[in-house]
């Protein structure tokens, strides 16, 4: 799935128009619109006819769109009421609607919210600045207080469309109906959980002119892309991972690296971490060996702490000319500039200190920060965290990884994260692949196994499921 910006939809928008009727896209968004709302209102109460739809209306073409597909439903024996909540409604919207049987009512003579079966939400679209005036607040908060739900016209008004912040009041809808294309906020956090379910409807723009802000992976295409091994791959052929990772005062970090390593399918691991973590690793993953040898994949830096050497240390992997991933303390460590295939994992507290600016500023706008973070270093990067962003030099696509629950927001999952990236890049994919396919898998795998899994366990469920897309890909 593909997501743009409003200055690309406005472009878009406008090539289209060139080619069809005045007001056509509208009705188009109209249409389809109706259709989301009256299939909404017949799984809800059962009718169309008879329900009582609620309209907020704003003063622009995102009103115009709720004001037509009203209308529609209005005819379908809907009982419609508008109010107008912000300047003036969009007026053949307005009369479209009158004539179809639907009522204008005042704000003040709304009576008890609660007998409404559902709302529409057409108060701003993508010509919506951040946040919605205090009367408007006032209204969206009494609906949701009376467990109205709330479909939401093109967005859910109150959100950032380019960024996904909600920096004040914003509607909650439980379904979003967009047009043309999908939205940078219904896919990012937190205006993706106020989108609800995402219906987008075709109105005939061609994309194809317009690089896309974001491409969002789903799990089936993951599936299709993992480096499966041949029939004669050997372990060299999945792919060697060297770990140097964990130190004397964190060498956990290392383990549990290693763990990810093994169970997203390398070959062969090398853990070059500290002595301390060789007995657990030689009991609970016997296969891997402490000999210093040939690499497909470096992985560096978690755990390391303070590191004295940790600069040469990178500096040599960097120097081998394979590929790597760079973790955690390691970021610290790094050369001024990086080749792309290096992947760079920082969460966002690591990628804000890596671009010297507060931690907010990641979070407020992750999508220009993983940016960048390429620009400043050269490198590939995996913006770890809730939702988790891949930027790579040479385009302005920002991946975005299968979405997972927040059960991996503990310690330890980032470095299982590393070893799981570092897997798929010793398999040979360049580093946005493995970056973007070994988050989905453990945000997969996280969804299938629910609860709170220490991350070395929730590695082997890496496993598991890489072996059920297997089954499922046998013949
Ligand atoms: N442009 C097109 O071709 C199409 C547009 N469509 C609809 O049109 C929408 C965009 O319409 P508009 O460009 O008219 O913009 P909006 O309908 O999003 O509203 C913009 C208006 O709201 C005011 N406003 C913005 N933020 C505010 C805030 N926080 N508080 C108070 N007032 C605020 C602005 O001053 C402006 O008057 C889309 O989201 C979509 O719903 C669809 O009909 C499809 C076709
Ligand atoms: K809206």
């Amino acid at each position: 799935m593909q997501a743009f910006t409003v200055e690309q939809v406005r472009r878009l928008e406008a090539v289209a128009m060139r080619v069809v009727p005045e007001g056509a896209l509208m009705q188009r968004a109209a249409a389809g619109l109706a259709a989301v709302v009256a299939t909404e209102l017949v799984r809800r109460t059962g009718r169309v006819y008879g329900a009582r739809v609620l309209v907020l209306v704003g003063p622009g073409n995102n009103g115009g769109d709720a004001l037509w597909a009203a209308a529609r439903l209005a005819r379908r024996g809907a009982r419609v009421s508008a109010v107008s909540v912000l300047g003036r409604p969009h007026a053949e919207g307005l009369a479209a609607l009158l004539a179809a049987g639907g009522r204008l009512l005042d704000a003040d003579a709304l009576g008890d919210l609660a007998r409404y079966d559902l709302a529409l939400d057409g108060v701003l679209g993508i010509g919506g600045r951040p946040g919605l005036p205090e009367d408007v607040a006032g209204l969206v908060a009494r609906l949701d207080a009376a467990h109205v739900p709330v479909v939401a016209v093109d967005l859910p008004s109150g959100v950032a469309a380019d960024t996904g912040a909600v920096p004040a009041e914003a509607v909650a809808a439980a379904v979003t109906v967009t047009f043309g294309v999908v939205k940078v906020c219904h896919l990012l956090e937190p205006a993706r959980s106020r989108t609800g379910r995402l219906v987008l409807v075709d109105i005939g723009l061609d994309t194809t002119t317009e690089t896309p802000e974001i491409d969002a992976w789903d799990a089936d295409r993951v599936a299709d892309a993992w480096p499966w091994p041949g029939a004669s791959s050997d372990k060299y052929g999945k792919g060697v991972v060297g770990v140097d990772a964990g130190s004397e005062t964190y060498p956990g970090a290392g383990i549990m690296a290693t763990y990810g390593a093994v169970h997203g399918g390398a070959g062969m691991v090398r853990f070059l971490g500290p002595q301390s973590a060789h007995p657990m690793i030689t009991t609970n993953l016997p296969d891997v060996v402490f000999a210093a040898g040939r690499v497909q994949a470096h992985l560096l830096g978690s755990g390391w702490g303070e590191r004295p050497d940790g600069t040469q240390v990178v500096a040599d992997a960097v120097g081998s000319g394979v590929p790597g991933v760079l973790d955690a303390d390691g970021l610290g460590h790094r050369p001024d500039t990086l080749p792309g295939s290096w992947l760079l994992t920082p969460h966002a507290g690591e990628l804000a200190k890596l671009l010297g600016v507060e931690r907010t500023q990641v979070e407020d706008d992750p999508l220009a920060a993983v940016r960048a973070g390429v620009d400043k270093t050269g490198a590939t990067v995996l913006l770890k965290g809730a939702t988790q962003l891949v930027a790579r030099p040479g385009t302005t696509t920002v991946e975005l990884a299968v979405p997972g629950p927040a059960w991996t927001g503990q310690a330890g999952s980032g470095d299982t994260l590393a070893g799981l990236c570092a897997a798929v890049l010793a398999a040979g994919r360049p580093a946005h692949e493995a970056a973007v396919l070994a988050a989905s898998l453990q945000a997969v795998a996280a969804a299938a196994h629910p609860g709170p899994l220490p991350p070395h366990v929730l590695a082997e469920r890496c496993a598991d499921q890489l072996g059920a897309w297997w089954r499922e890909r046998q013949p």
